[in-house]
């Protein structure tokens, strides 16, 4: 269970409030969401909890425990907005590799096919893949790290219906064993597969669905 206290965050050298006094407990084992128009704070929200973002006030437990920004790194695994902008490899073996010493071939291979995508090619460049495989890819890419919060930024944005589809039926089912919070400002869509919904408006959790 990921529970934020009073976290507060501020940029600017404290001239500009983004986060204020955010309280949330994000259960395990079902996806939730942060709901909130674009500008209310929620990449913010994700970045400070991934440990990208060093928050100004406040306290974040991971069953139970205070954990710190180094922490929170190890923990978390985000999949940013528009992943397939960020790809680094060559191919798509080099992507799902970036920053391991050493993967077996067999956990890539189970990963790939717990994300879809088992008949893919690893020597094909990312780009080649459609929108959808795409997500998936960024989606297999964190889930090789094994986080214990899987963190995502619009991840349905930009995708036709059918892709979306897609990704929908894959985040409920890598969303067990773990904490996942997808931030959205559509929430319309997420609604059938979450329990727990919190809405961001300019940096403040205002309302609480229990769906
Ligand atoms: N380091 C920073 N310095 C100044 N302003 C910042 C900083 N980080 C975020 N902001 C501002 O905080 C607000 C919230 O940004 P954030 O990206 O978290 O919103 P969002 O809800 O994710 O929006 P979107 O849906 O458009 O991505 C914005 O007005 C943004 O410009």
């Amino acid at each position: 269970m990921l529970q934020l206290k009073d976290v507060n965050y501020q940029a600017n050298g404290g001239q500009l409030s983004i986060l204020n006094s955010i309280n949330l407990t994000v259960p395990k084992d079902e996806p939730s969401l942060i709901v909130g128009r674009s500008g209310s704070g929620k990449t913010t929200l994700l970045e400070v909890i991934s440990g990208l973002t060093r928050f100004t006030s406040g306290t974040i437990r991971w069953n139970g425990k205070i954990r710190n920004i180094q922490h929170r790194r190890w923990l978390s695994g985000m999949v940013f907005q528009f992943p397939e902008r960020h790809f680094l490899g060559l191919t798509i073996g080099q992507e799902l590799k970036l920053g391991h010493r050493y993967i077996p071939g067999n956990r890539i291979q189970q990963t790939l096919e717990q994300v879809g995508l088992s008949k893919i090619s690893l020597h094909a460049p990312p780009e080649s893949l459609s929108g959808g495989q795409q997500r998936r890819l960024a989606i297999a890419v964190q889930l090789l790290r094994d986080p214990q919060i899987l963190l995502l930024d619009e991840p349905t944005a930009g995708l036709d219906w059918s892709m979306r589809d897609e990704v929908l039926t894959l985040l409920t089912d890598v969303s067990q064993n773990r904490v996942m919070l997808i931030a959205t400002h559509e929430p319309e869509l997420f609604f059938p597969l979450v329990h727990q919904a919190w809405r961001l408006e300019k940096g403040t959790v205002k309302r609480l669905y229990k769906l």
